[in-house]
This record gives C-alpha cells, structure tokens and sequence, in this order.
C-alpha cells in the first residue's frame, strides 16, 4: 500500500472547490477557491483532507512521519488537468500538410484531395494494436509531463468496424495499463472514407446499424462523436448519427461549426448534447440555445493556431452564460501538441478569457464535458488525488510567463508520477 502524500505551504492551492455539481458557467468561471499556505493529505489514492497549513498540521501532527511530504512553498497546486478531446489513437504523421498549409493550401482542400483524416485513416488501418499502443503511449507521457491525469480519447481513424474497434481496444488497454485515465468515444462518423465517396449515406448506414452496435455491446466508449461540417457530414447525417448513438447509450458530442457555420452549435443544443467542440463559426443564435440546453462548450484555440484561423470567441460564450472547457484537440493534422497549458494561454490570449477562467475550463468543466467532475476536476475530498504541482507562485504567473512548460510534480490516484519535471 502507498504511503499517503502530504503536499504542505503551497503559495496558492486552487481547489476548484463548489463547481462539481454542474458545469461552472459565468462569474462563478473566475472562482477558483483558493487556500494560501494550502495543504492536502491524499491516502489511498484519494483526497482525504484540504485546509491550511497550521489546519492539517495539528490534524495529521501524530502521522507525519508515516507520510511522502512535498514541500509546495512558493508553488501553485491545481487539480490534475483533464483534456476532454483527444485524438490521441492515431498512427502515422501529417508533417507534410504543415507545408502545403504554410503555402495557403486550407484544411478542406487538403482533405478532399486525399489527405488529411484519409492520410490518418490509412496509416491507422495499416498499423498494428501494438504500434498504435506505442505510438499512443508516448504522447500520453507527454500530456502526463504537461500536468494532464485523465484524457478523452476517440476513434475515428479506422472507418470501418474492424479498425474503429482496435482503436478503441487500444485506448482501453492505455486506460488499463497508463497512469493517465482514458475515457473514450466512438467517432466512426470522423470522416466518409474513400471506398465509399459515391455513397455517403451508405457509409451513414454503416455506422448506425453495425458500428455503433457493436460498439456499445462491447462497452468501448462512452461518448459518440461526429464531424458536422461542410463536405464532411451534414446536420441531418449529423442528428441521425447520434440518435442512434443515444439509441445504445452513447452520450451525444459534436464537433461543430468549425470549419464554416453549420448550425452544429444549434443541432448540439437540440439533441442536448454533452459538449459542442470547436465552435469557431458557432452563430449567436446556437450560442444562445447552447446556453439554454446546457451544453458545455469545448474549446480548441490550438487548433485555431495551427490552421491560422480566428478563434473561438470563449469570452463572448462565458458572457452569453455558456460553460466553457479547453483542450488540445491532440490530432496529427489541425493539433499536434499535448500542451495543455499552452492551449491555456492561448485562451487568454486569443479567445478573452481570464487567467482564471482557463483553469476552470482545463479543470472542474473539462471534467463536466467527460461527465466525470463527481471523482475529479477540483480538490474536494474524497475525489481522486490527482494533483498538478505549478512551479510558479500563482495561476497569474502560470498565463503571463506562457510558452513554459511549469510542471514541477504530478500525481495521479495518490502516488507520485512526475517530480521535477520527469516522469517517475
Ligand atoms: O484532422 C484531423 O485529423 C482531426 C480533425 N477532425 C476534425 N477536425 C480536425
Ligand atoms: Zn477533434
């Protein structure tokens, strides 16, 4: 049995505490509940107590010497961070569109002439359960090195069942063996393959009456997922994609209006979905009725960057009483990083967000959009003790000194797996 961590003076412990039963919106995203000279006691694997200093020092004076103390003076501990949109199952690299794109080729163009998700797809199809594990298991060292315990992982790299279902077993097994939790979701419905470019909605067919079936008989995820754009799939192919998704107990996630306005953000609302991601040409009437149905809006300012694009207007969505989350949007095509903590920055920089608000929506609203902030997302007692030591003195210092990688100590269910800044 592990012996329990006691982290002791951090200069700012942002608990996160107060937003677990419904995804933080509006002037309560600013609301971190933080403890100066804070200190957390974790013991088998969860958070058992939070307070000052002085508080757990006289509570915990006769087990101290029983215990792994991490000296957090002049540090900032947050909530391990959670990405809730990864890509993170893929094979295979698209360094090449970086320069067709650098050269005014567009993300749809791409894509139409053969590349893109089709250049994933292949690469994935070909590659074997064990060098998708390899190749998946790195950047999950990496996200862990970026202060990340638990990721969304989707599908959609496959387009067939077989190949949907090995991704899908190789998050599982990550999940099973990796230090960072995995949640997954179905995403058969990423990209129209090739082999059926004359018969979209028969590849529609395909994944409504043998994908998502099989899928949720063999529990392999949690969420269902499609891409509701122009020349991708339409909000009618869209809706009834994840109907049927919600037909077997798929929770319903879309990626919307990123590329062009779609009216995603409005099919999003009208089937009450989880999270609408992306976002970036969402209309303020699918804004509004976000707002209204509860849907958690996911953010993905990396990719926004990486295509050379405008933002997302978080701001405007946090204003209009949306509930905002972040992530990497970790994918070898429109996002390759794992650096949450610069999609933070970015947050702040190019979508109007306060340094605060970002932890919040890399934190307790992320863990929302994965419908799991009843066991993590903020450290409350008895969640799990997944806990991110910020070598910087406050979540201020964390935005303005961006384009740093600040991660001191991660640990993950109780026990130390990143210390200085290495993997354990
Ligand atoms: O291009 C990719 O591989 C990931 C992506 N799906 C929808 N937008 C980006
Ligand atoms: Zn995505």
């Amino acid at each position: 049995m592990n012996k329990p961590v006691w982290i002791r003076h951090a200069s700012q412990l942002a608990t996160l505490a107060g937003g677990s039963s419904s995804p933080v919106t509006g002037a309560r995203m600013n609301e971190l509940s933080i403890i100066e000279d804070g200190s957390v006691w974790l013991e088998n694997g969860v958070i058992e107590r939070v307070g000052t200093d002085a508080e757990l020092a006289s509570a915990y004076r006769e087990r101290a010497h029983e215990a792994v103390i991490i000296d957090a003076a002049g540090k900032l501990v947050t909530p391990g961070l959670i990405d809730p949109h990864t890509h993170l199952v893929h094979a295979g690299s698209r360094q090449n569109e970086f320069n067709m794109r650098l050269n005014g080729a567009t993300y749809m163009e791409i894509m139409n002439s053969g590349g893109g998700i089709h250049a994933t797809t292949a690469a994935t199809r070909q590659a074997t359960h064990e060098q998708l594990y390899a190749e998946s298991k790195r950047r999950l060292d990496q996200f862990l090195l970026h202060g990340v315990t638990t990721v969304e992982a989707k599908s959609g790299y496959g387009l067939t069942l077989e190949d949907e279902l090995k991704q899908l077993e190789v998050a599982k097994k990550l999940d099973e063996e990796h230090p960072v939790d995995l949640v997954s979701t179905f995403m058969g419905a990423h990209a129209v393959p090739r082999e059926y470019k004359d018969a979209p909605d028969a590849f529609v067919d395909l994944v409504i009456e043998q994908m998502i079936p099989e899928v949720a008989r063999r529990k392999l995820a949690v969420f269902n997922d499609v891409f509701c754009e122009r020349g991708v799939f339409t909000p009618e192919q869209s809706r009834r994609i994840l109907e049927a998704g919600m037909r077997h107990g798929l929770l319903p996630k879309i990626h919307a209006d990123e590329i062009e306005p779609y009216e995603g953000a409005e099919l999003a609302a009208s089937l009450g979905a989880v999270s609408a991601d992306h976002l970036l040409r969402a209309s303020d009437r699918g804004i509004e009725l976000m707002a209204e149905a509860g849907v958690i809006a996911v953010l993905l300012p990396g990719t926004a960057f990486f295509l050379m694009a405008e933002s997302a207007n978080g701001r405007k969505m946090i204003d209009r009483g949306v509930a905002v989350a972040l992530s990497t949007d970790c994918n070898p095509g429109s996002s390759p990083t794992v650096s949450l903590p610069l999609i933070m920055n970015l947050g702040c920089l190019k979508m109007g967000m306060t340094p605060a608000e970002v932890l919040t929506a890399a934190t307790i609203n992320a863990a929302h959009a994965i419908r799991r902030a009843h066991e993590i997302g903020s450290i409350e007692v008895g969640k799990k003790a997944d806990i991110t030591i910020f070598d910087v003195p406050d979540f201020m210092t964390l935005q303005y000194r961006y384009g740093v990688n600040h991660v001191d100590t991660v640990i993950k269910k109780g026990t130390v797996v990143v210390a200085g800044g290495r993997l354990v």
